[in-house]
């Protein structure tokens, strides 16, 4: 049903390209309350790479993150993950698409109550109707160290383990992309390191694709490449960050772009 460019290993295209946008500019709204929130933004996302996306409040990152994830709809631009352009699929094909090829965290952990770890790690397979890769689910379980939290609730897990369960659905199903928009923002700073740890391990020994969002230069530090936006647009990009020279990056635009609000 969900054959052709649809199939979840269609997700590894041999562009080396894991997703890209094509002058992708979003307005709401129109009149008084119109707002460019991206303006124009050609980017690529490189297969096996961790890019952090950072930027003041309103430069549309998360804009940015939505539109490149299929949530939100470009009001002009193309979108690609992997080879698949996201404006020729129907509704149904959009969700089969998330599902299968896109993994999500977000700050809010987003578990279900009821269902122990496990069973959260495994859902979107079970929706999608796939048996986990057993092989695959025992790296990344132990790789997030949770093998001996399975059969909690997420009651019964920390804030840190909790986010560690998130890590885990969103690369359970060897997506081509991760999405991660402020994935450690509701964490103290010794279990985000660990969060941050495990997305830059599953970038440099599971070879995954990891996109996230977030306001923190130490975040940002973790990543291979930051790119920063202002205003709807790309205004730089930094290769191999440390937290020192990002920060120094967003100072010299505070001084360039001083916020009016
Ligand atoms: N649904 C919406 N309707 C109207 N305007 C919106 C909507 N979503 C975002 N915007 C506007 O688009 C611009 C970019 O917003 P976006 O949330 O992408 O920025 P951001 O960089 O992620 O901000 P923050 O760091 O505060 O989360 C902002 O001016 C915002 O007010």
């Amino acid at each position: 049903m969900t054959a052709g460019p649809l199939a979840p290993h269609a997700s590894r295209p041999s562009t080396g390209i894991a997703a890209d946008t094509t002058d992708l500019s979003k307005v709401y709204g129109s009149g008084d309350t119109r707002v460019v929130a991206l303006d124009q933004v050609s980017i690529s996302f490189r297969a096996g790479e961790f890019t952090a996306i950072m930027g003041p409040s309103g430069s549309g990152k998360s804009t940015l993150m939505h539109c490149a994830a299929g949530l939100d709809s470009p009001s002009s631009g193309s979108v690609r993950v992997g080879t698949t352009e996201l404006s020729r699929l129907n509704d149904r094909q959009l969700t089969a698409l998330r599902r299968d090829r896109i993994g999500f965290i977000f700050q809010a952990f987003n578990l279900l109550p009821t269902l122990t770890a496990l069973e959260n790690i495994t859902l979107p397979l079970t929706i999608a109707g796939r048996k986990p890769d057993q092989q695959w689910l025992d790296r990344v379980v132990s790789m997030v160290g949770l093998s001996g939290r399975l059969d909690h609730r997420p009651a019964q897990l920390s804030g840190g383990q909790q986010q560690r369960v998130a890590v885990a659905r969103a690369l359970a199903s060897q997506p081509g992309i991760i999405f991660g928009d402020e994935p450690t923002g509701n964490l103290d700073s010794r279990s985000g390191a660990e969060v941050l740890g495990f997305l830059r391990d599953s970038v440099r020994e599971l070879g995954q694709t990891v996109v996230m969002v977030t306001h923190d230069p130490v975040a940002a530090g973790y990543a291979d490449r930051v790119v920063f936006l202002a205003d709807g647009r790309l205004v730089d990009e930094m290769a191999h960050p440390t937290p020192d020279r990002v920060l120094d990056l967003m100072k010299a635009f505070d001084t360039r772009h001083p916020r009016t609000s």
